[in-house]
């Protein structure tokens, strides 16, 4: 089992934002692509706390921004305006070399499409992210999150070899091998059926729980959603519900509600 680092603490909320103990912070985050007539507003403006050993979801209507936050916050793009740090680090002070880095070391991701390479094996892939960063992998550390993922008969078999489930189980490992300090998912259960959804996501909250990471999980789904501390919603590029542990059906709700309202705005 990979070891007991802190407890967990709630999901920091909108109003806690001077938190000293968030593992991302944003704040005035705004993102226009394009320019003039063409220019598409996607972040209007957020400002949020992601604490230490906590699983948000961000949700919202296709086309809030809910990408966008996630790129942005772990410095895959840069934002038009606002600021951004990942533990003490300001992102917008970095050169494309030190964010990389920070990248490598401190961030994992984990994508729908699982994003592994078709030529490696399993093991391979697993450590790849420490490769590619010049580290040596700790194989006592490795083994753990081997276990911990439920991998230990799969390490020499290639990704086409396995299921979906299994797939997505490497792309976890691979997230953990460095052992960030977050992890950022964008749907990561979108191409998974139920019940693998389910184990996919207990998975993400038992690294939270036992380990003390800190995951930020992009999802359409309510229920995936129910598996985090705190769900976070967005409309136009801007924070519109910040819920603590709302439950699934409460999540549905809100989501129905907030698309009730913008289709009411739309028609005048
Ligand atoms: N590279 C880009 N160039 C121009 N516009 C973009 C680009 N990426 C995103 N957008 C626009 O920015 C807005 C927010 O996009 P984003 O992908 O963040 O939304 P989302 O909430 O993740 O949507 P979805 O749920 O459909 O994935 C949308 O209007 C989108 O069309």
């Amino acid at each position: 089992m990979i070891p007991i680092n802190g407890a967990r603490s709630n999901g920091s909320t909108i109003s806690d934002l001077n938190s000293p103990v968030a593992a991302v912070r944003v704040r005035g985050l705004r993102k226009i692509y394009g320019t003039d007539t063409q220019a598409v507003t996607a972040l209007a403006g957020v400002d949020a706390n992601f604490g230490r050993g906590t699983f948000t979801a961000v949700m919202g209507p296709s086309g809030s921004g809910k990408s966008t936050l996630l790129q942005t916050a772990a410095g895959l793009d840069r934002p038009t305006d606002g600021l951004v740090w990942v533990g003490d680090t300001e992102l917008s002070k970095l050169s494309e070399t030190s964010l990389t880095k920070l990248r490598r070391s401190k961030i994992g991701f984990i994508f729908q499409a699982f994003n592994l390479i078709g030529a490696l094996t399993v093991q391979e892939n697993i450590v790849l992210p420490l490769r590619l960063s010049g580290k040596r992998a700790d194989a006592v550390w490795i083994r753990q999150v081997v276990d911990r993922v439920g991998l230990a008969e799969r390490l020499s078999h290639r990704p086409s070899q396995l299921s979906g489930g299994q797939q997505q189980r490497v792309a976890i490992a691979r997230a953990l091998a460095t052992r960030p300090e977050v992890i950022f998912c964008d749907e990561p259960t979108g191409a998974l059926d139920t019940q693998t959804a389910a184990e996919v996501l207990s998975l993400l909250r038992s690294v939270v729980d036992e380990s003390g990471q800190t995951v930020i999980m992009v999802t359409h789904d309510p229920v995936a959603a129910s598996y985090a501390d705190r769900v976070m919603v967005l409309a136009d590029g801007r924070i519109v519900r910040d819920m603590p542990q709302p439950g699934a059906e409460r999540i549905a709700e809100q989501l129905a509600s907030l698309g009730a309202r913008q289709r009411a705005a739309r028609e005048g």
